[in-house]
């Protein structure tokens, strides 16, 4: 896969964090049987900014996005996601809030089959009942076409390429105008060429449409592609590397597995 250089530019330091994680703990379990899968986490992270989460199998990577995305509840501490505090919502004011204001993409594109592309971008609209609020036609728009999806709106997911459905679950992720999207390992089911273009279209996403990402992944290929890295081991935060050389990151992952 060709990938890209750790090489952007830094965000305005007065921009207030997309994303603030204080002291977030999360244990399963009880006893002699309890998993520590988080310990006592802090975490800002910049907005209009790309974030790979990395580390080993079992670090707490994807228990970290779930509390981030309002998937899961922290056993401790906090989870802000555009100066709203996740653990202080009721059930159903996080459902809300997940459907209004996140964007997800997961590793199994969670599309409808017996809807067309289209109806696939815009079915959070429809889920919540909402009017499309001014601004969001054009906006939808340009993403269907960042997305190169224009000749492909009336076909169904099982007429697309796996790369081209994934890229229907982020126009739909995009489309809502997420204050986050969060991707769970989106390239786990693809081929070289298709992660390469879904990458792609995330990094776009990002710089020029100043959407934020933060995405779990397992892969330095695709972690080349964000702007920082997030590096846990054993549900700590390892390194926040802020526009680090694809150098450092394999560095800092291969010192995590000594
Ligand atoms: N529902 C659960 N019940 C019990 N233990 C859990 C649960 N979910 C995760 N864990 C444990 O918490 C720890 C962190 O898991 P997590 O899935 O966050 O790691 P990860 O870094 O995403 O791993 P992988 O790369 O393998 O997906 C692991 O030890 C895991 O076994």
């Amino acid at each position: 896969m060709t990938s890209t250089s750790f090489s952007h530019p830094l965000p305005a330091h007065d921009a207030p964090p997309a994303a603030t994680v204080r002291g977030l703990s999360k244990t399963y379990g009880h006893g002699d049987t309890t998993v520590h899968a988080l310990r006592s986490v802090d975490l800002d992270l910049a907005p209009g900014r790309f974030t790979a989460i990395m580390g080993p199998s079992g670090s707490g990577k994807s228990t970290l996005m779930h509390c981030l995305a309002g998937l899961d509840r922290p056993t401790e501490g906090t989870v802000a996601i555009g100066g709203v505090e996740l653990t202080s919502l009721g059930d159903d004011q996080l459902t809300r809030f997940r459907r209004d204001r996140l964007g997800f993409v997961f590793q199994a594109f969670n599309l409808l089959p017996m809807l067309t592309a289209r109806q696939n971008i815009m079915l959070p609209f429809e889920l919540a009942g909402r009017r499309l609020e001014p601004g969001a036609t054009e906006r939808i728009e340009q993403v269907i076409d960042v997305l190169g999806l224009r000749d492909r709106l009336d076909h169904r997911p099982g007429e697309l390429s796996g790369g081209q459905q994934q890229r229907v679950a982020i126009a739909r992720a995009l489309a809502s105008d997420a204050d986050v999207v969060f991707a769970d390992e989106p390239t786990g089911n693809l081929d070289s060429t298709a992660s390469g273009e879904v990458l792609s279209f995330l990094r776009r996403s990002v710089t020029d449409l100043g959407h934020t990402v933060i995405m779990v992944t397992h892969e330095l290929d695709a972690a080349a592609y964000a702007d920082d890295v997030v590096v846990l081991a054993d549900g700590r935060i390892r390194e926040h590397l802020v526009a680090p050389s694809r150098e450092q990151v394999a560095a800092t992952l291969e010192a995590g597995v000594r």
